[in-house]
């Protein structure tokens, strides 16, 4: 579908990088001639995907941090640009867990919206000032959900930041235009993932309840969103910015979004999938 080499000379830092979509993305960027720089808290993760994704030659530098810690991400990015600069972005990292608002303590809402607004912010700035200095554009694109659009229940959380990451996307497509930098979102129905799944479907079977929702009756595949990742960040398009796209099937638009449903569940279904929840934080915690 895309040249050979159309990533030639580029490289492309990917948040969250070492699982799911954020590693789909890189290995794509990757085999299409990018250099890609992946983070997150599990050096372990980073270090194994970077070995699996490298297998056919390449280059993949990991950095392991949480980019909740400004100044961690400011010394990752300085460390970036004095071995080789970014010319692309690509804000995939996030947390999320399903649950009702009520139940949520200040530490549950803090702990996504301080990966998802915040973090997302301290890369992206991080990042663009560097652009700037340098006199350099360079693209931006970042992994929203299509609940920036409608909100989402039982997801408030995440659906707050991510409506705060394409503000920013739609801000900053505007007050970084005229230094050539570019900055836009996808918004994905359900592609399971094991991070996404364990959290936001616990319990059952992967992608199913989409499957059975979905004007598609599917949920989207890996290869979808590769492909309109690696063509927002190519150099074919340098006039899109400041989009949100959404890719679902429709889903959105014929249902409204994920999880309205659940307001079907009570105290037991609740208490069961917070101990699932907890579980895999618990092992994934162990991890960094
Ligand atoms: C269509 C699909 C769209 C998908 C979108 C996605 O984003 S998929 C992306 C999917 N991928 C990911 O999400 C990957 C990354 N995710 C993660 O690392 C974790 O899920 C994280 C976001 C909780 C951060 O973990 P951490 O260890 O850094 O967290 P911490 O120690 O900072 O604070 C923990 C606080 O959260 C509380 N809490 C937790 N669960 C529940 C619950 N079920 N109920 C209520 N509360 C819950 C917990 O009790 C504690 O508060 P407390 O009690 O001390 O006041
Ligand atoms: N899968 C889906 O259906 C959909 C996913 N999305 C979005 O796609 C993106 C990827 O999700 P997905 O691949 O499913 O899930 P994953 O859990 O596999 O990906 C999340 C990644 O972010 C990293 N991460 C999380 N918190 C931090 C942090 N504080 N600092 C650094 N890295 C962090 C994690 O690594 P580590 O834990 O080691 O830090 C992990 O690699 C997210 O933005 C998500 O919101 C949007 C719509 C649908």
């Amino acid at each position: 579908m895309f040249s050979d080499g159309l990533f030639d000379g580029k490289r492309i830092l990917v948040t969250g990088g070492g699982t799911g979509l954020g590693r789909a993305m890189a290995e794509r960027l990757l085999a299409l001639g990018a250099d890609i720089v992946i983070c997150g808290r599990r050096e372990n993760v980073l270090q194994a995907a970077a070995k699996e994704m490298t297998a056919k030659g390449g280059r993949v530098d990991c950095y392991g941090l949480d980019i909740r810690n400004a100044q961690a991400v400011d010394e990752m990015v300085a460390d970036i640009f004095a071995t080789g600069g970014l010319t692309g972005l690509l804000n995939n990292a996030a947390g999320n867990f399903i649950a009702r608002t009520e139940d949520l303590s200040p530490k549950g809402f803090d702990a996504v919206a301080n990966i998802v607004m915040h973090g997302t912010f301290y890369v992206t700035q991080a990042v663009g000032k560097r652009w700037i200095a340098a006199g350099q554009g360079g693209s931006v694109l970042s992994i929203v959900v299509t609940w920036v659009r409608n909100g989402g229940p039982f997801v408030t959380p995440s659906a707050m930041s991510k409506a705060a990451v394409a503000a920013m996307t739609k801000s900053l497509a505007a007050e970084w235009g005229r230094y050539g930098v570019r900055l836009n979102a996808v918004a994905p129905g359900e592609i399971p993932t094991e991070g996404m799944s364990k959290r936001l479907n616990p319990g059952e079977t992967p992608g199913a309840r989409t499957a059975a929702r979905n004007p598609m009756g599917r949920v989207g595949t890996m290869e979808e969103l590769q492909n309109l990742a690696a063509f927002l960040l190519s150099d074919g398009c340098p006039w899109l910015t400041g989009e949100v796209i959404a890719m679902d099937g429709a889903q959105a638009l014929a249902t409204g979004g994920n999880f309205y449903e659940l307001r079907e569940w009570g105290d037991a279904e609740w208490k069961a999938a917070r101990e699932r929840i907890e579980a895999v934080n618990a092992k994934d915690r162990k991890e960094r």
